[in-house]
């Protein structure tokens, strides 16, 4: 990514302040999905990173991460797996409750929908305290499959996501950063 790419990207991203909560600095990814150049260049550069590595599924996570990580999928030639928050899949699912930045839940993933060959890759629009990710990497581990990657368009170092992640043992790639803003 060069700075004119960043550039293109935060433009494109709003920010909305004390939304869903009063303190929250909501980064709202829509704005990339809006702007053709900027979600091309998004697909683009996540395909640059992650082709011919040998990854056989991506795991994108309701609602951001399935708008990033279908067509991440389908760039990549491999299939792509939801976890989604309870009650949604019609399948036999395992469950994990996570803590966000503003709140706690659930996510479940269908417990078939991943063999224990595959080696996965993980994509949601955006990294803050990685409550979520952490849940979605046990869920995959649980599956029996091997999670060694997640990719995010956002990240919010002041929330030590980052951290919490590499304690999983996930690299962790981000294309755009908010920090001390
Ligand atoms: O790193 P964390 O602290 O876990 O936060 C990041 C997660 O929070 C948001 O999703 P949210 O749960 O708000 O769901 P949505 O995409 O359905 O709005 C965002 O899309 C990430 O999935
Ligand atoms: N600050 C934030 N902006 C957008 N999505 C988020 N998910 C968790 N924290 C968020």
């Amino acid at each position: 990514m060069t700075e004119s790419d960043i550039a293109l990207l935060k433009n494109a991203v709003h920010t909305i302040e004390n939304y869903p909560k009063e303190g929250i600095m909501f980064r709202d990814v829509m704005g990339i999905l809006e702007n053709n150049a900027a979600f091309s260049l998004t697909i683009e550069s996540l395909k640059k990173k992650f082709e011919n590595q040998g990854f056989t599924k991506v795991v994108g996570t309701e609602a951001r991460g399935f708008l990033f990580g279908a067509p991440l999928a389908l760039e990549l030639g491999v299939g792509f797996v939801p976890v989604r928050k309870p009650g949604k899949l019609p399948r036999a699912t395992y469950a994990q409750d996570y803590e966000l930045e503003y709140g706690t839940d659930t996510l479940e993933i269908h417990q078939d929908a991943l063999v224990a060959d595959d080696k996965v890759l993980i994509v949601d629009d955006l990294l803050a305290t990685g409550g979520t990710i952490e849940a979605t990497t046990k869920l995959i581990r649980r599956v029996g499959a091997e999670a060694t990657d997640a990719a995010f368009i956002i990240s919010l170092p002041d929330l030590g996501g980052e951290s919490k992640l590499a304690d999983l043992g996930l690299a962790v790639t981000t294309l755009i950063q908010y920090e001390g803003e």
